[in-house]
């Protein structure tokens, strides 16, 4: 196990820190470019649509823009987060300051280059966040950069930290979530923001004790989410739920209205509301311009119908977050880019919308130290051929209304006219003394809107606006809302209104003129519209449903097996995703508010497509050396959340019977030290069983793992890699550097896993990634190796 909740069981995470960074700026040569070296050439980083588009928009003051530029075209620094919280992060944070960064306080020079210490990131809470700027070639020269090169390199390994983008790390931060919350993430993949909300709601975790809270992390993309929960299994929490939706028709769970059943004595979520969120989190798929000191492929391919393609999915993905968030409850919309029509178009829309039930937050007082800038209250929309400053222009109805800062288009003229001449009013003059020249300027506060700008504190680029819900959500109909849709972009229902599944039923956003050029919006939404027929067919075919484990031989064998006390109960705790329980595979734990959510989702008819739900912690093991023994053993990430209720099957080793049971092979009884362990061991039942080492007992840092206990040997159920990785923590002096490898075929293995993983790289672009569908597979390599 290594080391409890939060990354400290020492999952492997293997992310070079080399690797993305400096790759991602060079690309190979054309075949045949004259020089044939088969070399690399450096991305073009140029763009004057871009330039054109932006200087335009005002994002910028001209004064700043060469800078702007000039960082623009820089890579990026390397940031960190270390996982986890708590004391234990704490731990990490400080060893790393005393051993590695205190001796760089002061700027040391490598061949006349300044060298940047380290920093950590003033904005993110108790400097677990942390910043590097080194060269490749400064980290060649200087061997304390090489040092703290490797240990950084070992601990994204151990699973410890976590590599991600600085303004990545913001819009959880401005979510305010405590541990009790309910969180919906709805575009969570692949996960780095899923993890940040995990670790608030474990911040208070006591050992042995539960948080009341919980995520869903959703992601249209099912290989993403793989990747998502590839990413959050090292957090060890029972508090998630993984689900495969489209955001903008994410299910509104409320018990069909003759199963609301007045039998049920404790109200539970759901009954009255349906499932509504304390917290919605909208880090929306978006054009990604904000990316481009880590994506500098983006140079090549930007154009103003990114981020217009986008706009219309984005104020949907939002407005079902409106409905689905709690009164009082608060929502962050974010994206990582830079364009006022996927940022404050899309905010001023969520607020035209939501009928004056969603406020924009002021939160200046909120991380001072974070410099940002306040959003725009006025842009222009660029169409295919044109720019607009105002909707007057748009006779011909280009793009969208909801892209300019009034949200009007000259189809309300007309229909304001034609009301106004009904009742008899002066139409003389119906825009209201807005000529065509006249730049709109929005009506609402968006100024509290925040862009972050790279040149401020050399990051990438990133809007964030936070909303708190007023009062129940109403949808109001557009001006010029009559006429029909033709089936795109229908906007979401109020959960709140909504008794079934409102994906059937869902009204109409007035976008039947589509704008010329949304052509990348029609692609977008023609490939998501496959996906929504299938989601009209719920329960869901294909995935296997989450069932409780309700066989009560099991679970008595499990609680007698372990002695597991009733501090952690398993009754209506344990789910299963096979009916027949002679085959079950993997037992998963959940918390009480997911399980409450697994219990609405059948009552509701299973609308919610479940890719994984809480925590592993039983895996199916045939013990061949005594059949009437369990037949689960205990799963790595589980072993946090058992631990401290456990009494049986458990062992203490001292720290050279500890090291030797991390040996590569099965260790024969007669060669452990202390008399009182061997003795212990051969007490137990053959089969799985737990070794803590007697020295972490009491500290922040329990170790522990998993093991067979065979009849005349021990042998570890952890793979290699991760027990090479606890030797050499435990023990770095003793471990020489050719024995800490992993053997080949592990590291093979986690090399792959590694390709598969993809980090903030990946968050924010809308390209399918080349992830994998893993999950759970991955950990069939648990094997009894040297039985
Ligand atoms: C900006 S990334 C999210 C990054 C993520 N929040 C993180 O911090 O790791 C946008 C995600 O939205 C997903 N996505 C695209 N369209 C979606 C939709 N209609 N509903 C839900 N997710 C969608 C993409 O698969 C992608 O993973």
């Amino acid at each position: 196990m290594g080391r409890g909740r939060g990354g400290k069981r020492g999952r492997t995470q293997r992310r070079d820190f080399r690797d993305g960074r400096e790759n991602v700026w060079k690309k190979p040569r054309e075949q045949g470019d004259g020089d044939g070296d088969g070399g690399w050439a450096p991305f073009v980083v140029e763009s004057p649509a871009f330039e054109e588009y932006y200087k335009k928009q005002g994002i910028v003051p001209e004064s700043e823009w060469g800078q702007f530029m000039a960082c623009l075209r820089k890579s990026l620094p390397t940031t960190f987060r270390i996982n986890g919280g708590g004391q234990y992060a704490e731990c990490i944070r400080d060893q790393m300051r005393r051993d590695f960064f205190d001796c760089l306080k002061d700027e040391t020079e490598i061949d006349g280059e300044v060298i940047e210490p380290p920093r950590p990131l003033p904005w993110y809470p108790n400097d677990l966040a942390w910043h590097l700027s080194f060269s490749r070639r400064q980290l060649r020269k200087a061997s304390i950069l090489q040092r703290i090169h490797e240990f950084l390199k070992e601990e994204n390994e151990l699973g410890n930290i976590t590599r991600q983008e600085a303004v990545s790390m913001v819009p959880p931060l401005f979510l305010d979530v405590k541990p009790n919350h309910r969180i919906l993430d709805m575009c969570a993949a692949p996960g780095s923001k899923t993890f940040q909300l995990l670790e608030v709601i474990h911040k208070d975790d006591q050992p042995g004790a539960l948080s009341q809270g919980m995520v869903i992390a959703n992601d249209l993309n099912v290989q993403r989410c793989h990747l998502l929960i590839h990413q959050t299994k090292r957090m060890c929490s029972p508090n998630i739920l993984v689900t495969n939706h489209e955001a903008q028709h994410f299910p509104g769970l409320k018990k069909k209205k003759l199963e609301v059943d007045v039998k049920d004595k404790e109200p539970s979520i759901g009954d009255d509301m349906g499932l509504l969120f304390d917290r919605v989190l909208c880090d929306v798929p978006c054009s990604g311009d904000g990316t481009m000191r880590k994506a500098p492929d983006l140079w090549k391919k930007w154009s103003p119908g990114m981020g217009n393609g986008l706009h219309c999915l984005q104020i949907q993905i939002a407005m079902r977050g409106v409905a689905l968030l709690e009164v009082g409850g608060r929502m962050v919309y974010s994206t990582c880019s830079l364009n006022p029509i996927e940022d404050e178009a899309v905010v001023g829309e969520i607020l035209r919308q939501s009928g004056g039930c969603m406020e924009l937050l002021d939160v200046s007082s909120e991380l001072p130290t974070l410099r940002r800038r306040p959003g725009l209250k006025s842009w222009k929309v660029r169409g295919r051929r044109r720019w607009f400053s105002s909707y007057h222009e748009d006779k011909f109805r280009a793009v969208l209304p909801s892209m300019f800062p009034s949200g009007k288009r000259m189809a309300q003229i007309t229909l304001e006219r034609e009301g106004d001449m009904d009742s008899g009013n002066n139409v003389e003059n119906p825009s209201e003394g807005a000529t065509e020249s006249e730049a709109e300027v929005s009506e609402f506060p968006l100024e509290r809107c925040m862009r972050i700008l790279p040149h401020d504190q050399d990051t990438g680029g990133f809007f964030i606006a936070a909303f708190q819900k007023v009062g129940p959500y109403k949808r109001v109909s557009n001006s010029f809302s009559g006429k029909k849709s033709r089936g795109r972009g229908k906007a979401p229902q109020e959960a709140e209104e909504n008794v079934d599944n409102d994906t059937e039923n869902p009204e109409a956003v007035d976008n039947d003129n589509e704008p010329d050029n949304a052509q990348s919006a029609e692609l977008e939404l023609d490939s998501q519209r496959e996906n929504r027929k299938q989601q009209k067919q719920g329960p869901w075919h294909g995935v296997d449903p989450v069932l409780f484990l309700e066989d009560d031989q099991i679970i008595r064998s499990l609680a007698s097996y372990y002695g597991i006390q009733e501090s952690l109960p398993l009754s209506g705790h344990l789910v299963v995703r096979s009916e027949d329980t002679s085959r079950v595979k993997r037992i998963y734990y959940v918390s009480k508010s997911v399980g409450d959510v697994a219990r609405l989702n059948f009552r509701s008819g299973q609308l919610l497509k479940i890719t994984s739900a809480g925590l592993k912690i039983f895996e199916r093991h045939s013990n061949k050396e005594d059949a009437s023994s369990c037949n689960f053993r205990i799963a790595s990430e589980g072993l946090p959340l058992l631990l401290p209720h456990l009494t049986k099957q458990l062992l203490y080793a001292t720290k050279d019977d500890f090291k030797l049971l991390l040996s590569p092979s099965a260790v024969p009884f007669v060669a452990f030290k202390d008399p009182a362990f061997t003795s212990a061991m051969q007490s137990l039942l053959v089969g799985c069983c737990v070794v803590v080492l007697k020295d972490s007992v009491g500290t922040n840092d329990v170790t522990a793992v998993g093991c067979w206990r065979g009849r005349t040997n021990m042998s570890l159920l952890v793979p290699r890699v991760e027990a090479d990785q606890m030797l050499k923590r435990l023990f770095p002096e003793e471990v020489e550097a050719g024995d800490r490898t992993s053997n080949p075929v592990n590291a093979n293995e986690d090399d792959t896993l590694e390709e598969q993983k993809g980090d903030e790289m990946d968050e924010h672009t809308i390209e399918e990634d080349e992830g994998e569908e893993k999950g759970d597979e991955k950990d069939g390599r648990h094997t009894l190796e040297g039985q």
